[in-house]
């Protein structure tokens, strides 16, 4: 049996938009339980979640090999949709992978990368979840660049709010022009933070994360919780707090011991009625196994 898991992954880390992200152990599993005369996906996702061909999963596999044999699968998955944890991106990614094994594996990661990108429109999700831990990426003239930076020391505790928003919502709370001035600052902090995560200086890291320029403070008013855990960490003396993805999921990074004191914080905050998770880096990306 052929066995897909893919990580979640958190793209932007504040200043890092549409180029950073980290994978994050909490999995998508997918199943191919047997060929079969159509296409079946059965899910615990509901009926908002399509179980045929119309399923993301099927519909990017049959985008990279149109005559793909149609097969009855299985997706078991903790990545909640729309909540800024790369759903989207692990469907997609796991979608190519299971159409390159059914035909022999053809095609390498990186061409996997191209085709995940030009899908998902920016690699920041999607590099992570096929390549594991830390990932810097750029999308110009249709080519991805990819770098994988080494395995942050961190952990990362997560707030998912029971509300979805999607991607595209969040989005559209974006500006279409930022000033020179606002340019070059999101741009220095976004260099000095990729340069303090390489080299992992979490002291200048960790405050750079809450420093972005393009896209947090237009998207705040969406996420509330954004501000709340923030300032919840900065009572602890924590900063490393930024919008997972287009949200509504915050994440702060940083020590395990800093962030279980935090989260039982976070629990008597009775404003906040979403989940809770304190999770480790993943650091492999997508995962194949045949038995
Ligand atoms: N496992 C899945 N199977 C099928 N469709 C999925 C799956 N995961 C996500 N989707 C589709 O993707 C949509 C969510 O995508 P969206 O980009 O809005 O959010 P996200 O990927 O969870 O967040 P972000 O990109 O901010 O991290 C879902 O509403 C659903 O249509
Ligand atoms: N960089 C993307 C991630 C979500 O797809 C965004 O923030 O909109």
């Amino acid at each position: 049996m052929l066995t897909i898991s893919v990580p979640a992954t958190s793209a932007n880390l504040g200043p890092g938009f549409d180029s950073i992200g980290l994978a994050l152990d909490m999995q998508l599993t997918l199943q191919v339980l047997q060929p079969s005369d159509h296409w079946q996906i059965d899910h615990p996702f509901g009926a908002d979640v399509p179980t045929d061909e119309r399923n993301l999963i099927i519909k990017t596999a049959l985008h990279l090999v149109p005559d793909l044999h149609p097969q009855h699968l299985q997706m078991a998955s903790k990545i909640p949709l729309a909540r800024g944890l790369g759903s989207s991106s692990t469907a997609i990614v796991a979608g190519l992978v299971l159409a390159n094994e059914l035909t022999g594996a053809p095609r390498s990661s990186a061409e996997l990368l191209e085709v995940a990108t030009q899908l998902e429109g920016h690699p920041d999700n999607v590099a992570p979840a096929l390549l594991g831990g830390l990932v810097v990426a750029t999308y110009t003239d249709e080519r991805v660049r990819a770098v994988k930076l080494p395995l942050p020391t961190l952990f990362a505790s997560v707030y998912v709010p029971n509300e979805p928003l999607l991607t595209v919502a969040s989005r559209q709370a974006l500006p279409t022009e930022l000033t020179y001035h606002q340019a070059i600052t999101g741009s220095s902090v976004a260099n000095t933070l990729v340069a303090a995560l390489a080299t992992q200086n979490w002291d200048v890291a960790l405050p750079l994360l809450e420093q972005d320029q393009f896209h947090e403070q237009y998207r705040a008013k969406l996420v509330p919780a954004l501000q709340t855990v923030r300032d919840h960490a900065h009572a602890l003396g924590l900063t490393g707090t930024y919008l997972s993805g287009a949200g509504p999921t915050v994440i702060t990074l940083g020590d395990y011991g800093q962030l279980a004191t935090l989260q039982a914080q976070l629990g008597q905050d009775t404003t906040l009625n979403g989940q809770l998770f304190l999770l480790p880096m993943d650091a492999t990306g997508v995962k194949v196994q045949k038995s």
